[in-house]
């Protein structure tokens, strides 16, 4: 409980106020109750005895009443534990509540405040199930731990009571219950340790299931194949085991409780009735007192077990929250003015200590300029691009705009001048216009339309019924990979980039599509700074220079002239290029 309670007390924040609200509440219940199950065995020993003045009070608190007012007080005290009941009832689910949200917006600022490094290398479906299993969980636990400290105050409440009562009576009761805690501890250790496994398998098989849809198309292209299959199912029957022990041992502890405390009860009557001390309202007191004890004993192990159970996901929250934080992305201070260059000066970069897959990278690009990027694969040309775009942080040198280190410059007005669309963009699920504005609320209709036009996608759009209203998805059926690929440039150009990084624009397209699409680039290119990384020669022939990334380093850079002179790679390219189109 109390490891359970470090790790989230840090999430309950401004609660602590309703924690102490709650304790009262749960104290005042459970005199009320205690005070109310007294009175209601007294008033059946005087029914039983034929006598008009009835006891009322707890213990030596006690004075009489008429039969009339002992049954008003009687009903008082119902009322008002029902009252206090549903309080109690309210205050835990408001609490859950607020937690819930807690958590989830500080998750997104601090997975969206958070470097790319930490965000790229998170499994696809994670956060996702950390938003959404991982953080329900925790509010739930919210409600476990508000129900556990009212079953402990209540449990506590009711052994005073059972004290004021009958000593031997509520010794037993002490007695029984460390009894039982030893006794049903080694079950209590195991669903802790099956409901670790189960959230550990539950959170890998919702990963599981997320990238089955994001690799839906390609499945369906290869087949599902028997191995693919056999694999799916494993991660099923993983699951299904550890869910059917937890849920055993979730069910049985409880149960065992409780027989087991109903067994302790009678034990403790007879301990009663040995040292023949109790008065008949005093016994049935008791015995009243006891068995809500044990009901309030059963309540709390089935809230630690429930605790136990969601603890790792607590864990799971608790531990993202921490790397998002101890990872933010850096930003700068200075303001930034219209771009007009933008260069690498002598940059390596790692992704691992040790293993640079950038070496002392030098070019620097000016307005109206294009530069393409060519190279084998893995050379580091996406390398280069992330760089630019900020995404990673050189581990030597400067990304350099307008000759300052990229560093210093704030983030916000840097990302309004730089756009970047990239091989495989992404449509989002809403219309052509919202795909366009993508969130830029600062976006008229006339900036969209402008941008679709540039793009020359408008005249396609506008063919639609619904025109810019036609809702589209991520992998939408209304557009084609063209069509897609000219949305997604509407959406790079709508906001006027002063640089736009295109990651091989045009190799999605057919003749026509990339025809168009050059056409787009060309008219904005007096006014930007447009990098191109290309795999085809073709893509290139927007370009002013050419710079030939081999195994992390700029083995050439210059026109197309230039490099059929000075580079191997760019020749044996053109050649290989020169070959299909003879052929075609
Ligand atoms: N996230 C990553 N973590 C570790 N290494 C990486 C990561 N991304 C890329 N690399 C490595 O960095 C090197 C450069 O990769 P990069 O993606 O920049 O090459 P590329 O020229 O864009 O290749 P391609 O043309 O195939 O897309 C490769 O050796 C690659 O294995």
């Amino acid at each position: 409980m109390r490891r359970a309670w470090g790790r989230l007390s840090p999430f309950f924040g401004g609660a602590r106020k309703q924690i102490a609200v709650l304790i009262a509440l749960a104290v005042i219940a459970g005199l009320v109750e205690a005070a109310l199950l007294a009175l209601i065995a007294t008033i059946a020993a005087a029914l039983s005895e034929g006598a008009d003045t009835i006891s009322v009070g707890l213990g030596p608190w006690a004075g009489d009443a008429s039969r009339p007012l002992a049954f008003g007080i009687a009903a008082g005290l119902a009322l008002a534990r029902a009252g206090l009941h549903l309080w109690l009832a309210h205050l835990p689910a408001r609490m859950s509540a607020q937690v819930l949200a807690r958590l989830r917006s500080q998750l997104f600022s601090s997975f969206t405040g958070s470097s790319w490094s930490v965000k790229a290398d998170e499994r696809e479906g994670r956060f996702q199930t950390l938003m959404n299993v991982a953080v329900r969980e925790s509010a739930q636990a919210v409600i476990n731990v508000a129900a556990g400290m009212t079953a402990a105050v209540m449990f506590t409440t009711m052994v005073v009571a059972a004290f004021l009562q009958s000593v031997v009576g509520a010794a037993s009761l002490v007695v029984t219950s460390v009894v039982l805690y030893i006794a049903l501890r080694p079950l209590s250790r195991g669903l802790r340790r099956q409901a670790q496994v189960l959230s550990r398998e539950v959170v890998e098989f919702t990963e599981a299931v997320q990238e089955i849809v994001a690799s839906a198309e390609e499945v369906e292209a290869f087949g599902a194949t028997d191995s693919y299959r056999a694999g799916f199912h494993r991660r099923v029957e993983e699951v299904r085991r550890p869910h059917e022990r937890t849920r055993f041992l979730a069910a049985a502890v409880p149960g065992l409780y409780q027989s087991a405390a109903l067994l302790m009860l009678v034990l403790a009557l007879a301990a009663i009735s040995v040292s023949g001390t109790a008065r008949l309202a005093a016994l049935a007191a008791v015995v009243l007192l006891l068995i809500r004890s044990f009901t309030y004993a059963q309540q709390m192990q089935a809230a630690l077990a429930s605790l136990d159970e969601r603890a790792p996901f607590m864990d799971q929250v608790a531990d993202a929250l921490t790397l998002y934080r101890t990872h933010p992305y850096q930003d700068g201070t200075e303001d930034l003015g219209s771009i007009t260059t933008l260069g690498m000066d002598r940059v390596s970069f790692a992704y691992r200590p040790g293993r640079d897959v950038l070496r002392d990278i030098t070019f620097e690009v000016s307005r109206g300029e294009a530069i393409g990027i060519v190279g084998p694969s893995g050379a580091g040309k996406s390398s280069i691009v992330q760089l630019l775009l900020r995404l990673r942080e050189p581990t030597a040198g400067a990304v350099r705009v307008d000759g300052r280190d990229v560093r210093r410059v704030r983030r916000e007005p840097w990302r309004e001048q730089v756009a970047y669309l990239p091989q495989h963009s992404q449509l989002i699920w809403g219309t052509v216009r919202d795909n366009i504005r993508f969130h830029r609320e600062w976006l008229d209709d006339g900036d969209i339309v402008a941008a679709a036009r540039l793009a020359h996608v408008h005249d396609e759009i506008v063919s639609w019924p619904q025109g810019y209203d036609t809702v589209v998805g991520q992998r939408a059926s209304a557009v084609s990979g063209g069509q897609r690929q000219r949305l997604c440039l509407a959406r790079a150009l709508a906001g006027r980039p002063r640089v736009l990084i295109l990651d091989e624009p045009t190799s999605a397209l057919d003749v026509r599509s990339e025809e168009l699409v050059q056409a787009s680039l060309g008219a904005a290119k007096p006014d930007m700074i447009l990098v191109l990384v290309a795999h085809r020669l073709s893509t290139l022939s927007l370009c002013d220079r050419i710079m030939v990334v081999v195994d992390g380093r700029i083995s050439a850079i210059g026109s197309r002239a230039d490099l059929l002179e000075q580079s191997d790679f760019f020749r044996q390219v053109n050649e290989i290029t020169q070959r299909a189109q003879d052929r075609d």
